[in-house]
């Protein structure tokens, strides 16, 4: 575990390092929330290489600041004996690697659920875009269609459909909460039954796929949910089936799910993140069953100040041998 923390001085700078090896959307928006506390050596602004600038800071950083771009992996921890600590400004934490970090004594902290409201309410806004046809119908407007070719068709109610949760972690409380609230009935899967929660639980994704009209992914990515909805999935849920994902691209396997919507072997899908981002498969442009976004979910100034406010109390715990706010768990 971590070691008594030592603040290193530089001159009369009494504020403790914190290494970020990229810009990122919170710190660029709240930059000064950060500099007042901590001193940030921002790998990216320096001439120098990436390894000479680690190098010279390899024995004095022993926190680091970084969101879902900053790959944490064995090389990169290597060159970083006295790190102790990571925090990032993101929920997933696939671009860590969580075991080599345990190995190392390295305490890792996201931003717990501060995301969550506002992934929550871009999942059912995509759900709905997908149902009611929303982007498709504004597409119609704009090209004069309403006018040169009459109506729009007909999109689908929200309200009685049958929706599959898949992760019933802090982003699917949030889901299931607002979709009860259309008169939609919940069922989920997840890593752990969660014996506080009453709906209808399934032990396989394709369980839950078969009796649902919409499944949408909320968990994280990690060796167990890589392409957790491949073929089966999707054939189980079906011609009239929908998907959305606001959590990673590659719990998706994405050349089966072009290949489904492509032939119309399922409905449609919502998604906010793709297996190669920002590759966006152009297959996928000409449906208008298939609402697409460049991962935006939690991009609200309200997430991103949350986000800037536990990150830095994450570090301030560090810091003070505190324990850590939203330490990353297993649950
Ligand atoms: O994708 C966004 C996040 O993980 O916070």
């Amino acid at each position: 575990m971590a070691e008594p923390q030592i603040h290193h001085l530089n001159g009369n700078d009494r504020r403790p390092k914190v290494l970020m090896l990229n810009q990122s959307p919170t710190f660029a928006l709240f930059p000064s929330l950060f500099t007042q506390k901590f001193r940030i050596l921002k790998a990216w602004e320096s001439e120098q290489p990436l390894d000479q600038f680690l190098a010279k800071h390899a024995r004095s950083v022993h926190a680091l600041l970084g969101d879902r771009h900053t790959v944490v992996n064995a090389e990169l921890l290597q060159l970083l004996p006295a790190l102790r600590m990571v925090t990032v400004t993101c929920t997933g934490v696939n671009q860590i690697d969580l075991a080599e970090c345990r190995r190392r004594g390295i305490a890792v902290a996201n931003l717990g659920g501060a995301y969550s409201e506002d992934v929550a309410d871009f999942a059912v806004g995509l759900l709905i875009d997908v149902l009611r046809r929303v982007s498709a119908s504004d597409r119609y407007v704009r090209k004069g269609f309403w006018r040169s070719k009459g109506d729009f068709p007909l999109g689908f109610k929200l309200g009685g459909k049958r929706i599959g949760i898949v992760g019933m972690g802090k982003i699917g409380i949030e889901v299931a909460k607002r979709l009860q609230v259309f008169g939609c009935s919940i069922a989920y899967t997840s890593r752990n039954k969660k014996p506080s929660i009453s709906y209808p639980v399934y032990s396989t994704v394709q369980e839950l796929a078969e009796s649902s009209d919409a499944i949408i992914l909320c968990c994280g990515l990690n060796d167990q949910t890589r392409h957790i909805v491949n073929k089966k999935v999707l054939s189980a849920l079906g011609k009239e089936g929908v998907v959305i994902n606001i959590g990673r691209g590659a719990l998706i396997d994405e050349k089966e799910l072009v290949r489904c919507l492509v032939g119309g072997e399922i409905g449609g899908a919502g998604l906010d993140v793709f297996e190669n981002e920002p590759y966006v498969p152009k297959e996928l442009f000409a449906l208008d069953n298939v609402v697409l976004c460049p991962h935006r979910a939690v991009h609200t100034p309200e997430s991103f100040q949350a986000s800037a406010e536990i990150a830095i109390a994450n570090l301030e715990a560090f810091f003070s041998n505190r324990p850590l706010i939203t330490p990353v768990t297993n649950d």
